[in-house]
């Protein structure tokens, strides 16, 4: 298996004493790898922290095989990203947005416009202002910018957000189509674990800015009935505590 991301020893602390600590995981080419927990662990940390937009205090980042902090450029050229919200010019249309993109990478030909713009599911739209878009559609839109340049590595962070079930579905098929067609390896931040179970092969759950677990979903899910489930045993084996985790399985019931 060819290894895309490899992680280790990353922290990143803020002044407050939050942020990540000591993260270490590995990413093959190929995989949908999700990074699962609720609001505040750490994901965005972790995604701005391994693409250099935070300084690491300490750590180790590659992608394919490139030591970020050192050969940033190198590491980066088959990376496209959506980091927190995604950005885009209001007063323009999707394909006017595109088309700046597009001024990036003079070697794409112009037609990859409309061909990303049908992927997300926005060729209805494209003469639309972006003002006019719903928070789901921008998303989209987010996501036609970061597979314009077809890259190899797609680092999303909490990418459907604001997508309803139709655009969350829509979403999880482009990225399985990629994976499967193209070998295109994933790694999506999001808080929504079912979401996670149904789309990706890989997983890892960060809790208090530490990388508590990861493994293959399809051996967690043998072993467990569900992601949800996995989740609750391994936040308590960290918390050393029954008591919360107990009354959200109860309350569930
Ligand atoms: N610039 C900063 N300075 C100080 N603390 C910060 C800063 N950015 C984030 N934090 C804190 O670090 C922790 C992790 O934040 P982060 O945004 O990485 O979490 P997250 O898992 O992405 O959350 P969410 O799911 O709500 O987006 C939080 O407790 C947050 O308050």
């Amino acid at each position: 298996m060819e290894k895309v991301l490899e992680i280790k020893g990353l922290t990143k602390r803020y002044r407050n004493n939050r942020g990540i600590f000591d993260i270490n995981l590995s990413v093959y080419k190929g995989d949908i790898f999700g990074l699962f927990g609720p609001n505040g662990v750490g994901k965005t940390t972790l995604i701005k922290t391994m693409t250099r937009l935070c300084n690491a205090d300490q750590g180790e980042v590659s992608m394919f095989g490139y030591d970020v902090f050192l050969q940033f450029e190198k590491a980066m050229e088959k990376v496209g990203c959506i980091i927190e919200t995604g950005v885009s010019f209001e007063y323009m249309t999707a394909f006017q947005n595109l088309q700046v993109v597009s001024r990036f990478y003079p070697h794409i030909p112009k037609t990859r416009i409309d061909e990303v713009l049908e992927l997300v599911g926005l060729e209805k739209y494209k003469n639309e202002k972006v003002k006019g878009f719903s928070s789901g559609m921008k998303q989209r839109l987010a996501l036609a910018t970061a597979l314009f340049s077809n890259p190899e590595l797609v680092i999303l962070d909490e990418p459907t957000s604001s997508m309803d079930i139709e655009g969350m579905i829509d979403f999880r098929n482009i990225i399985k189509r990629l994976s499967h067609e193209q070998q295109t390896t994933f790694f999506i931040s999001s808080h929504f674990i079912h979401e996670m179970e149904r789309m990706c092969n890989r997983i890892g759950i960060l809790y208090d800015g530490r990388l508590i677990t990861s493994g293959l979903v399809s051996e967690i899910i043998n072993k467990n009935e569900s992601l949800e489930n996995y989740y609750l045993s391994q936040i308590q084996r960290v918390r050393g505590d029954e008591s919360d985790v107990c009354f959200v399985r109860e309350y569930n019931q």
